[in-house]
């Protein structure tokens, strides 16, 4: 079934304000269309200046598009004429890359986790520790873990943190944006992988946002490459490095792997 449908989008950012002369318009996003089916990856892969994020902060209900219509569970993101309902708002969650800024140094890692589950369900202290300490372990913490707070903890563990919280409420769909960009290779790999093990346990769809040809080719199963707003090609991950596309070749000697 298909999760998320995007026809036809596309986004220009205005120049205003004092600025309005020096700062060209340009277009963000044109024209983009793609289908995530439930259960799968779709990994948007782009450099710098593609429109990645602003395609995350669009199908996080964040910024709505100039024109064409973005629907989860067939439902529109962005209903015309009505104020929108948000009902989606639980089943889709998110991880940025900075996992330091993504959370509040004051608060507990308990805290941090059990936040959504507040928010949304209603659970004695008792049950909401037995939660979160599932959590933890489900991404490789320690239960002992929800004690600390942010400083306490490593950028890879922290995002292990990100990740929980963003799974404590079973959500449909987890925008990942550059998720491990920030860590370092061992990391990396294994932060890629405990997502990859959730993905296959909970029947979990991500959309991943990465400049990085590994992690996608790891992570999702189709890959949409974007350039300059545009989606320019679509294959199937393991295809990846057969496709003659120019742009995945750069990206991929880049990267070392050809
Ligand atoms: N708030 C904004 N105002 C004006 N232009 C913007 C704004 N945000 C992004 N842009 C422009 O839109 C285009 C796409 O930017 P976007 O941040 O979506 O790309 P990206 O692929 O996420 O890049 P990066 O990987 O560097 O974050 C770029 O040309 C960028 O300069």
């Amino acid at each position: 079934m298909s999760l998320l449908v995007a026809e036809r989008l596309s986004k220009t950012y205005h120049a205003s304000g004092w600025f309005r002369r020096q700062t060209a318009e340009g277009s963000a996003i044109s024209n983009l269309s793609f289908t995530l089916e439930e259960g799968t990856c779709l990994g948007i892969l782009g450099e710098s200046g593609a429109g990645k994020s602003t395609l995350g902060r669009m199908v996080l209900g964040l910024l709505p598009p100039d024109e064409g219509r973005l629907t989860f569970r067939g439902e529109d993101l962005y209903p015309k004429g009505r104020r929108t309902r948000r009902s989606w708002r639980r089943d889709i969650q998110v991880v940025f890359q900075d996992s330091y800024s993504a959370v509040n140094p004051r608060m507990t890692i308990r805290q941090i986790i059990s936040e959504p589950l507040r928010n949304y369900e209603r659970q004695s202290a008792q049950e909401e520790r037995r939660t979160v300490a599932e959590l933890l372990e489900l991404v490789g913490l320690a239960a002992d873990d929800m004690l600390k707070r942010p400083s306490q903890m490593s950028g890879g563990q922290l995002q292990r943190v990100n990740i929980a919280r963003a799974i404590a409420l079973k959500p449909k769909l987890i925008v990942l944006d550059e998720p491990v960009s920030s860590l370092d290779m061992i990391v990396q790999k294994q932060i890629l992988h405990h997502l990859r093990a959730l993905k296959e346990k909970y029947g979990l769809s991500y959309l991943l946002i990465s400049h990085d040809v590994m992690a996608v080719h790891y992570l999702a199963d189709r890959v949409a490459l974007l350039e300059k707003g545009t989606l320019v090609d679509t294959v199937d991950a393991s295809e990846m490095f057969e496709s003659g596309h120019p742009t995945f070749r750069a990206m991929m000697q880049a990267a070392g792997v050809e």
